[in-house]
Formats: structure tokens, sequence, C-alpha cells
């Protein structure tokens, strides 16, 4: 076994064994979505509130799409790294294959594939400011496996639902209507994310994924039955595994969300742990809105006396583009966050 390259050291406190006695059999919530209207609103508002986190089960996503997009995926990455690398991301497309990704600047024990849900679309150039120049990203797709690009389409496709779906389940919990947020995903910029973390020689000093938070609306992921997502606790702090649910999928509120309600719904920070024997594999789908919309909390939800609102509005496309970016390589500086939008109270 060699050494482990430095990079993907994690600092001790972050490391993956550093809370061993706590985790008791703890689970974030799971949510049956054949239950009636009301109670799966008020279910799923709860699980926001406590948690930022919780599982769907009957979210009405064909397991026949699922399975197929799981089979290409692991077909694609089970390819040499030379022929992966044929659709390589670089600096000027986002999407494609990635094996360096680094997350607060240590570099993820993992490789991605990633590509739009609407094949094509465009995001702000960061270098130039006032201008507000435009770039199109446009997905690459690998020749093989054959079947790739169709099977990924079609899961896209059926994920974008659910999505919608959990995100008018969620407006309806904060007391909006239902379809209060469609129309910021005209021109969306949702992406899916194909993650294979191999096994592991150094489980206790590297990461699958490093504590993050995600950026857009909400995540669905997709996960195998390896485990390794781990949740913070909102009440502790304490890191609280994510048990694989067959069929189920997990939900996770974004920071979008969390301006949007003015904090009430909070994007919760999560981890990804390896191991030694088995790889893993999942599926996020990141729900993102157009570049175009300015984020900033609910005029119904904020009122100036009880409940300010806490952020300046920013705009999603300049954030984005500074997010992947950092995602790229390894930077001296820490990439941008909303609590750089925050109003000091
Ligand atoms: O693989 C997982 O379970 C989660 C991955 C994740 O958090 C991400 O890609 O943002
Ligand atoms: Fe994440």
């Amino acid at each position: 076994m060699g050494d482990i390259d430095p990079a993907f050291i994690q600092s001790t406190e972050h490391r993956a064994n550093n809370h061993k006695n706590a985790v008791e059999a703890v689970e974030i919530p799971v949510i049956d979505m054949f239950g009636s209207r009301e109670e799966l609103i008020s279910r799923i508002g709860k699980a926001c509130e406590e948690w930022g986190f919780f599982q769907v089960t009957n979210h009405g996503v064909s397991s026949e799409v699922s399975s197929r997009a799981e089979a290409v995926a692991k077909k694609f990455f089970e390819q040499s790294t030379e022929e992966k690398r044929k659709v390589k991301r670089d600096e000027v497309n986002a999407m494609g294959y990635h094996d360096g990704e680094h997350t607060k600047n240590v570099r993820d024990w993992k490789e991605v594939f990633d590509y739009l849900v609407q094949n094509s679309a465009q995001v702000p150039l960061i270098e130039s400011h006032e201008k507000q120049e435009l770039r199109t990203i446009t997905n690459q797709w690998p020749q093989h496996p054959h079947d790739f690009r169709e099977a990924l389409q079609d899961y896209a496709r059926e994920v974008e639902k659910l999505a919608f779906k959990l995100l008018e389940l969620i407006s309806l919990s904060l007391g909006l209507a239902a379809d209060k947020f469609h129309g910021c995903f005209k021109d969306q910029l949702s992406m899916v994310r194909l993650n294979h973390y191999p096994p592991c020689p150094f489980p206790d000093l590297a990461l699958g994924v490093g504590r993050h938070k995600d950026a857009g609306a909400l995540t669905v992921l997709g996960q195998d039955d390896v485990g390794g997502l781990q949740v913070k606790r909102k009440s502790d702090g304490e890191w609280i595994p994510v048990t694989p649910t067959p069929g189920a999928f997990i939900i996770n509120v974004g920071d979008i969300v969390q301006v949007w309600s003015n904090d009430k719904y909070e994007s919760v920070e999560h981890r990804v742990v390896v191991n030694r024997e088995r790889e893993r594999f999942s599926i996020p789908f990141f729900f993102f809105p157009s570049h175009k919309v300015m984020v900033k909390p609910v005029e119904e939800l904020v009122n100036e006396e009880e409940n300010p609102a806490k952020y300046r509005e920013y705009n999603w496309g300049h954030f984005y583009a500074h997010r992947n970016r950092s995602d790229f390589k390894k930077l001296h500086v820490d990439n941008i966050q909303i609590s750089h939008f925050r109003i000091l109270d």
C-alpha cells in the first residue's frame, strides 16, 4: 500500500473516526408519498425544519429507470481512465468526467460525471463582472456505454418531475402557493452527478466528499446499498449516518430554500465517508434555477418587525459560476457562501 497523496488528507477534526461513540440508532425521517396530501405537507415541513433532510418512498420514479441509470453509471466508471478522460471537464466546460474534485480545498476520494438536465445552459462569466457576459455550457456524452445518454436523460426527466412535486409540497408547507417557485426553473441549470467512490485504503484520513452544504434549491439523491452519507444533526452537531433504504430517494434542502424561507428551513452540512472494502455509487440531482434568478427571502415570509429579511439578494448564476471554479481546483480562498449575503442583526 503506497502513501496517501496529501491532497486527500482531512484535518484532524474533520476525519471520519472522530465521533465514534455518538451514533445511536437514529434515522432521518422516511416519508411515504402515498399518504394524504395534508399529512404529507405537514411531515415534509417538519422534516425540513428539524433535519433539512428526509427520505421518500412511493415517489413515482420508476425503479426500472433508476436501475438503468445505475447500470450505465457502473459501466462508464469501469472503463480505463484514458477512456473516461475523453469526456473530461475543464475550466471552460464544467460538464463531463472529473476525478480531481476538491471540497473546502481538500481532495475528495471519488470520481464523477456531470450532465445538465437541459443539454446546454447559459451561465455568467465570472471574469467579466460589469458586462454580465454569458457563456454556454454543453453536455459531453461518451461513446461507451452505447445506451449511456438515453438512460441518463430518461432518469433526469423522471427525477425532475419528483423535484417539482417536492418543491410544491415545500412551498405549501411554508404557506405559499404550490407553484410559487416554478417560474425560477425556466431555463434551469439543474444537473445530475454520477458519483463513484472507490474503496479507500485510508478511510480514517480521507473522505468521499468533505463536509459541505448543497448550493441549489433541493437535492434528490439516489444511492446504492453501501452507505457512507452522514448528516450533521441540527440539535447537537453529531454526524448521523443515512441508512440506505431500498428504492428510496434522499431529499435535502439547499441554500436557496434556506434563503427563500428566511432560515426557517436550513441547508444542512453533510459528508460521505469511504471504506476499505466496497466501492459505492450515488446519483444526486441538483435542482438549480435559471442563472437569471435573484435569490432573496420571499416577501410573504418576512415582515419588518417580527421577521426581517436575513439576506440581501444575490444572483444565482454568479454564485454557481464561482462554485464551479472552486470545485475545479484547489484555491487559496474560501468559496462563495450564502453567509456572505447575510444581513447582520
Ligand atoms: O454521495 C452522497 O451520498 C452524497 C453526495 C453529495 O453530498 C454531493 O454530491 O453533493
Ligand atoms: Fe451534497
